[in-house]
């Protein structure tokens, strides 16, 4: 076991020299199996109140909702209307797509990151982000608002296809049913001839969806670009790491099949996206991006649902809300989501011994009371509630039956 920063150098040293990932742990405390299944963070040694142990640099993928778009820096998620001012005026922006930041410092450092090709700017990146807003404007265009239930992304030859998924129940979902769904979305894409028509518009949060799954994939064709530009580590003595790469990000727990399971229409929700962004083919047809263009970039990673469907086999369960910095009495507002991914091996417990605070674009997570060596490091999923409420949302949202031993106590205590 690494006690001292000289043998935990020394540790992950030897994971970058045999090319493979080092795994989520630091000095502090070491990532593997629960006795309950999957994995969990466990104290190497005593650990005191109110210690850092984890600093995660950034999301490797987020998305910051619509309408917040102006008003939060797209780098550090600085919120405007926290500094007096209802939007950020720093931008870069085409077709009502780009990004606005709270400094140059700011944006210096997303173009820097953003870059596919070093000192040759972000056209690329704003291209398809242009191409995005011009879909959904046509989208919006060739249907009225509906339902989630009622909507449709495909003309009627193609969502006949799908017309079954409309109306799952969680007892018929099965890995099978899930594959061969997506299976049939890509050759109905990849059919000649089949018009694909929006005949109602995708919903908000599909439309966030969408966004985060663009940034994910904008990302890793980034990474492909450019493997020196996401650093997994970024400070190899401390508790700091960086937003981790696409290997980091498979390693997540994947929950397809329970999230379907006990939220069915998501499946048809998700086939829907999948179905948008292949839309965006056509609109960068034109374009001169580089080094290849725009749609040959992402013709490569949407062409199949694999890249697609891992993000969204990890997004739930597994990704953060990006919360506004208001001070702990007054109600703070969720501005987005983001895959923090090494803080996702923290496991829940309602009387959680670590909690989270943001610092710009960064997630540090720090212990709130003196933990033993050996013990799990837990975070609450959840706010506090009472004991049958709190078991419903894990149950629903992060599909695991809590039995810690504030549940325990709190049920002995109701019966
Ligand atoms: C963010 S991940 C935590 C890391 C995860 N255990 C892994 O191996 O990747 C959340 C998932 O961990 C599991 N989990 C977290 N806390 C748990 C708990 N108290 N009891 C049982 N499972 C838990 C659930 O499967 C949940 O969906």
């Amino acid at each position: 076991m690494a006690t001292g920063t000289g043998e935990e150098d020394a540790s992950i040293s030897k994971y970058i020299a045999a090319g493979s990932q080092p795994p989520p742990s630091n000095h502090l405390y070491e990532t593997r199996a629960t006795p309950y299944g999957g994995r969990g963070a466990f104290a190497r040694g005593p650990i005191a109140k109110n210690t850092d142990i984890l600093s995660c640099a950034g999301p490797y993928a987020s998305v910051i909702f619509r309408p917040f778009k102006k008003e939060v820096c797209a780098w550090c998620f600085a919120y405007a209307f926290e500094s007096g001012k209802s939007k950020w005026s720093i931008k870069l922006s085409v077709d009502n797509a780009g990004a606005w930041f709270c400094s140059e410092h700011c944006e210096e450092l997303w173009i820097k990151e953003h870059e596919l090709v070093q000192g040759e700017g972000v056209q690329w990146w704003l291209e398809i982000n242009g191409a995005f807003e011009r879909l959904i404007a046509q989208m919006s265009q060739s249907g009225t608002k509906g339902t989630r239930k009622s909507s449709r992304v495909v003309g009627e030859s193609t969502s006949t296809r799908f017309a079954h998924l409309e109306d799952l129940k969680s007892k018929e979902v099965t890995q099978e049913l899930v594959d061969k769904a997506w299976s049939i979305a890509e050759k109905t894409l990849s059919d000649k001839g089949t018009a694909i028509q929006f005949t109602q518009p995708l919903n908000n949060l599909e439309l966030d969806t969408a966004r985060y799954l663009l940034d994910g994939l904008l990302h890793k064709i980034l990474e492909d670009a450019r493997p020196d530009a996401t650093r997994a580590l970024s400070t190899l003595s401390s508790i700091a790491i960086g937003a981790g790469r696409w290997a980091d990000y498979l390693e997540l727990q994947d929950n397809e099949v329970p999230h379907i399971c006990s939220k069915p229409y998501v499946l048809a929700s998700h086939v829907r996206i999948y179905c948008f962004l292949r839309q965006l083919f056509p609109l960068l047809a034109g374009s001169k991006g580089m080094p290849s263009g725009p749609s040959d970039l992402l013709r490569r990673y949407l062409t199949s649902s694999t890249t697609v469907r891992a993000l969204l086999q990890r997004d739930p369960g597994n990704v953060f809300g990006i919360w506004d910095m208001a001070p702990e009495a007054e109600e703070s507002e969720m501005l987005g989501w983001g895959a923090y991914v090494f803080g996702s091996y923290f496991n829940h417990d309602c009387d959680p011994n670590i909690t989270k605070r943001r610092e710009g674009r960064a997630v540090v997570f720090y212990t709130i009371r003196d933990v033993c060596a050996d013990e799990e490091l837990c975070i609450s999923y959840v706010d506090d509630a009472p004991v049958g409420e709190r078991i419903a949302h894990l149950e629903r949202d992060w599909f695991f039956s809590c039995r810690c031993a504030k549940c325990i106590q709190d049920l002995a205590n109701v019966s």
